[in-house]
């Protein structure tokens, strides 16, 4: 049969469809201790094989490859019209994972196994109706989420053992389908509004419209509902789950740096990243900060998760307000993860100028985020520093990077904020006088690694020379309020 052009495409998303699948099955078999043992299965409830393990990088790569390619095939060969009513009902998967993770379903159905559980009875557990509560678990079920073992009768796969109350996952999905949900709702209304739609405000983002809230969703958490602040913390351990903290390890050389090297985890939760830092490379010393009640708290998930680090002295808990107090003085790097993505840019351009007054000439700044790309086939500037996809995907993967395209509309609709292209970065860090070093690939994200700008260190250097250490970080301190150091 002669090739029918119009076919091309199909096929050419097909081979790679076919050759990320075949690197994916060497990869699993070379990952597994018994490769005769390992259970893929989605009716299975152990850990997934690939649970907080290392993603060697091909591994990543096929991923990204197969869920870019499926998709883009799906949009080719589908009815558009289909295609597009389909993708305008997605929230209604958010909403009934709420009701999952709102209701404990999966804590619910864990006593009843393999065998599943009859939704009389988790009608009872729940307090929701038989027939309303089947038909969520049903929609959930056909995206791969719990079994319908029999009509009506439910229990826990794979996925759904990520909804359990304990694991951190179930906080990231409450987190995404309730504050960032809520704000999704007023999103058309707030961005065409004349007042709301331009603003860069923290405060007047489509969650305030949609919660009649005035303060920023930061005073939220903080008066008005810690236990939802306490949530975000949790939710960002599972945020580190879904990327899995090994490629922060990855993503950066933090192994070979040398004995005594000084770590700053600005705005780092509970530190649960830089623990995993901490375990891994025990030359290394972390400085952790975080506002006053995040860094209260981080203390004991510290003596629990780590308390050798924690008897080595090899970790400080600082509490500070990154937008008023300059961080620690003097660490070699400052580690910033998902952070500034909360913030609109002005608000960032004082967070790095606090960072900058407590640097010294050989210090980097390391934002580790999503770099976004275009949806173009052209590249831009970014041509070459970051990875691009094959052929006849966009260089971006399409919807195998679709997760930080989620998130920026996220960070728009609940803080105004948003995920930033590399020239955003540069543009912003060029302002506090910081310049690009250098971008590590870690993975669904990057190490975005910055040092000062050349006249910058050398001033700094200059100073060292000329004055003591004390009158250098008097100066640099000058009119700033000392963070309180909680021992
Ligand atoms: C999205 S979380 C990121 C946590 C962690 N770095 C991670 O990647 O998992 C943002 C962090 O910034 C902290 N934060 C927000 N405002 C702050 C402020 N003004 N001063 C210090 N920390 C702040 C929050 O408490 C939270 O822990």
């Amino acid at each position: 049969m002669s090739k029918i052009p119009a076919f091309a495409e199909i096929d050419q998303l097909v081979s790679l469809i076919t050759s990320s699948v075949e690197t994916i099955k060497t990869q699993y078999a070379s990952l597994a201790s018994n490769p005769s043992t390992l259970d893929l299965s989605l009716d299975s409830t152990a850990k997934h094989p690939l649970d907080l393990k290392a993603v060697p990088s091909a591994l990543q790569d096929a991923f990204r490859t197969l869920q870019g390619s499926c998709a883009q095939l799906e949009n080719i060969v589908l009815p558009p019209a289909y295609t597009i009513a389909s993708l305008s009902m997605n929230h209604f998967t958010a909403s009934c994972l709420n009701v999952a993770v709102t209701s404990k379903l999966a804590d619910h159905l864990l006593p009843a196994g393999p065998q599943g559980l009859q939704v009389n009875k988790l009608s009872k557990l729940t307090g929701i109706i038989p027939n309303k509560l089947s038909r969520v678990l049903r929609l959930l079920a056909h995206k791969g989420c719990f079994k319908e073992v029999e009509p009506d009768v439910w229990a826990n796969n794979r996925l759904s053992m990520e909804l359990l109350s304990q694991q951190p996952t179930s906080a990231l999905v409450g987190l995404f389908t309730d504050e960032a949900y809520v704000a999704g709702t007023t999103l058309s209304s707030t961005l065409t509004d004349s007042h709301y739609g331009p603003s860069v405000q923290l405060n007047e983002a489509s969650w305030n419209r949609a919660m009649n809230f005035t303060g920023t969703l930061w005073d939220f958490y903080q008066n008005v509902d810690p236990a939802r602040g306490l949530r975000l913390a949790e939710a960002q351990i599972g945020y580190c789950h879904v990327l899995t903290f090994e490629s922060v390890l990855h993503g950066y050389p933090f192994k070979d740096l040398p004995t005594g090297t000084t770590i700053c985890d600005l705005g780092g939760g509970f530190g649960h990243v830089s623990m995993h830092i901490a375990k891994a490379c025990p030359q290394l010393r972390i400085i952790l900060q975080d506002q006053p009640g995040t860094i209260a708290a981080a203390k004991s998930y510290w003596e629990k998760g780590a308390p050798e680090v924690v008897r080595e002295g090899r970790v400080e808990f600082i509490a500070i307000d990154f937008i008023t107090q300059v961080p620690k003085q003097g660490c070699d790097y400052y580690f910033i993860k998902n952070v500034v993505h909360d913030w609109p840019d002005h608000d960032v351009v004082t967070i790095l100028s606090n960072v900058k007054k407590a640097m010294k000439p050989t210090s980097h700044v390391l934002i580790h985020e999503f770099v976004m790309r275009y949806a173009s086939k052209d590249p831009g500037s970014e041509d070459g520093i970051l990875n691009k996809a094959p052929e006849p995907l966009l260089p971006s993967y399409g919807e195998g990077r679709i997760l930080q395209y989620y998130l920026d509309i996220g960070m728009m609709s609940v803080v105004n904020a948003k995920e930033r292209t590399l020239s955003e970065f540069k543009a912003i860090a060029a302002q506090v006088g910081l310049e690009l070093d250098k971008v590590w690939d870690s993975g669904l994200m990057n190490t975005v690694d910055f040092k000062l700008g050349e006249s910058q260190s050398s001033a700094l250097l200059g100073n060292h020379k000329t004055s003591s250490k004390t009158q250098l970080t008097s100066v640099l301190t000058a009119a700033v309020p000392e963070p309180k150091t909680h021992a």
